[in-house]
């Protein structure tokens, strides 16, 4: 029989916000990828990096201030760092769960480039949240050297970022070769190094792709069968955080569209993960996106709970 093929996005809980937090989020993580390997599935991972990136580039930036002479690194490269970053732990989390449970099987990270349009209107709006949290005087500071924040949902500031739609994945033939090799693929980490295609020469533009955006765009061009979305809730809600919150189980596109338009999914945290469901859902025949918590993925798969998008 053919095996399931799952694109599995991870989000922030997945991952931790920094390096000692790393390091014990993707030890479980990697439990929860491994359980689905022995499920007998096709594993390809996604992963987010708003945290990461954020603390790379001021890392890389504060540099300025010790080495004379020292240029800005691009926020493109800050993307790359951080696919590095991420990968390589959750890389040796998932193989060193391997080697516990006697499973021979190969475990890769693919430094992966996302096309994007240069004229795509998201350049003059930024809004995917990147860094720490800010103060207000933090992020006021920042203005003035011309770098935007915003107001995020009551927690504090954070620096705002362009976030175009992925076009196309510049590495999707690598990552089809090691699939057909038998190996899970760590690839598009937060959303993949954003380039523009300048007749052949790929450059790097000043942006973060959301990671969901892409795991949609993976998932269809690989034909998966799911694609799961592994986030900091069980279950998507209507009236989320209200008196009248319902969690929803099994929703169809049109049903998705329908609260889209009621404003049920917030902007950068579900609605991304919606739109997502929907133009998986959209790019072929009997395409599941489920959304859920990290630990209930199994339980999501065997149709026990989360909340799963399709036609
Ligand atoms: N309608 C909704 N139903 C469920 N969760 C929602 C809804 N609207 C907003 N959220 C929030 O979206 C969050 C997930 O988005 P986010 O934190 O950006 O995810 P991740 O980092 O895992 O990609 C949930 O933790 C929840 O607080
Ligand atoms: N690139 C991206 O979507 O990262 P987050 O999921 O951390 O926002």
């Amino acid at each position: 029989m053919k095996k399931k093929r799952v694109v599995i996005a991870l989000g922030g809980n997945a991952l931790g916000k920094d390096y000692e937090e790393q390091k014990e989020a993707v030890a479980k993580t990697a439990k929860v990828i491994v359980d689905l390997v022995e499920q007998d599935m096709e594993i390809i991972i996604t992963h987010g990096n708003g945290p990461q990136v954020g603390m790379i580039q001021t890392a890389m930036n504060n540099l300025i201030t010790v080495h004379e002479n020292y240029k800005e690194t691009p926020l493109p490269t800050c993307v790359a760092m951080s696919q590095g970053f991420i990968g390589i732990d959750l890389q040796n989390a998932i193989k060193y769960e391997l080697y516990c449970r006697n499973i021979t099987k190969k475990v890769s990270t693919i430094l992966s480039q996302v096309e994007v349009d240069s004229k795509d209107e998201a350049f003059k709006n930024p809004t995917k949240p990147i860094g720490n949290f800010l103060t207000k005087e933090e992020a006021q500071l920042n203005e003035q050297k011309g770098v935007q924040c915003i107001e995020d949902a009551g927690r504090g500031y954070r620096i705002v970022v362009a976030s175009p739609m992925p076009k196309r994945i510049i590495e999707l033939g690598t990552i089809k070769t090691l699939l057909n090799a038998g190996h899970i693929v760590i690839t598009c980490g937060g959303g993949g190094i954003p380039v523009i295609d300048r007749e052949g020469k790929l450059v790097g533009v000043n942006a973060v792709i959301d990671k969901d955006n892409v795991s949609s765009l993976l998932a269809s061009q690989l034909d998966s069968d799911y694609l799961i979305i592994l986030t900091a809730v069980e279950k998507v809600a209507i009236n989320f955080g209200k008196e009248n919150q319902e969690w929803l189980s099994d929703i169809t596109v049109l049903e998705a569209k329908e609260y889209i338009k009621q404003e049920q999914f917030a902007k950068g945290s579900m609605l991304p993960k919606i739109e997502a469901a929907i133009k998986f859902a959209e790019s072929g025949e009997e395409r599941h996106t489920l959304i859920t918590l990290l630990d209930k993925a199994a339980l999501g798969i065997a149709g026990k709970t989360g909340t799963v998008i399709h036609n």
